[in-house]
């Protein structure tokens, strides 16, 4: 049996943030995408898949909203508290994971509550292409558009080689002992993490990218929301 036929993976998904950029009433992982909130379609995506061996979902420990959804009581999601910054959650997620079993070199996933349309192509590819990988890697999307540095003033600088410039998404795919301790080094140098990866980096590894699709985005404004609620529309109609 293959390094991939065996694989079986945690994930940890981030959701204790309060979504400032929305704007909205309540924190964006739980605004409305259809009948059902974004981090129940977020959590849809594995909570099927045959290879997960544990989730766990990071919400503030204030949060109001998770305990009145129906994936609050399904045993298959484990809960922690969540941290100042994602970066912060995301390591209380790893711990939880630790209490539940997973060891240090166990796959885990790592991807935004925020992030519901991951398609499960995607997520099957990241685990193919990274299962028998030294380090682990990344969901991506080449640029697709020219990009500027823009100086302080708002006026363009240069225009950047955009042939070398990927978006990085989620899941973000490590093994967990590398990936604490990555973190864990990358925090306590007072490092700003905004992604796993980068943690890696950090740490001297070269995480590898996999091309996913762009429309695995992560919904940060409100014509984010916008487009998603119009494209979950048209594909129900169709
Ligand atoms: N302290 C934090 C901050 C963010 N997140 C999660 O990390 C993901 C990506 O972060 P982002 O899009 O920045 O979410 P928010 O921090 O909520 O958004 P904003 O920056 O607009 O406040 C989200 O699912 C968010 O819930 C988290 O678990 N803990
Ligand atoms: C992890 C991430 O989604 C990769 O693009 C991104 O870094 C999250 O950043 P945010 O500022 O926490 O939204």
């Amino acid at each position: 049996m293959s390094l991939r036929d065996q694989l079986v993976f945690w994930v940890v998904i981030p959701a204790a943030g309060v979504g400032s950029r929305m704007r909205a009433d309540r924190p964006k992982q739980y605004l409305l995408l259809g009948e059902r909130s974004i981090i129940e379609h977020t959590l849809d995506c594995f909570l099927d898949h045959p290879a997960l061996s544990g989730l766990v979902v990071c919400i503030a420990p204030d949060d109001p909203y998770w305990p009145a959804l129906p994936c609050a009581r399904d045993t298959r999601v484990q809960l922690a508290p969540g941290g100042r910054e994602r970066c912060d959650s995301v390591l209380s997620g790893l711990q939880r994971l630790d209490e539940l079993g997973a060891n240090e070199h166990d796959w885990v996933l790592v991807h935004d509550a925020a992030r519901p349309n991951l398609a499960r192509e995607d997520l099957d590819r990241l685990l193919a292409e990274l299962a028998d990988d030294p380090v682990g890697g990344l969901l991506a999307v080449p640029a697709r558009d020219t990009l500027k540095r823009v100086g302080p003033d708002g006026r363009v600088v240069e225009t950047v080689d955009r042939s070398v410039i990927w978006q990085a998404f989620t899941p973000q795919m490590f093994r967990l002992g590398m990936l604490c301790d990555a973190l864990e080094a990358a925090l306590a140098s007072r490092m700003q993490v905004t992604d796993e990866a980068s943690a890696l980096e950090w740490a001297g590894h070269s995480p590898r990218v996999v091309e996913g699709r762009a429309d695995n985005l992560k919904v940060t404004r409100p014509e984010d929301l916008e487009w998603l609620a119009q494209r979950w529309k048209t594909d129900r109609e169709s």
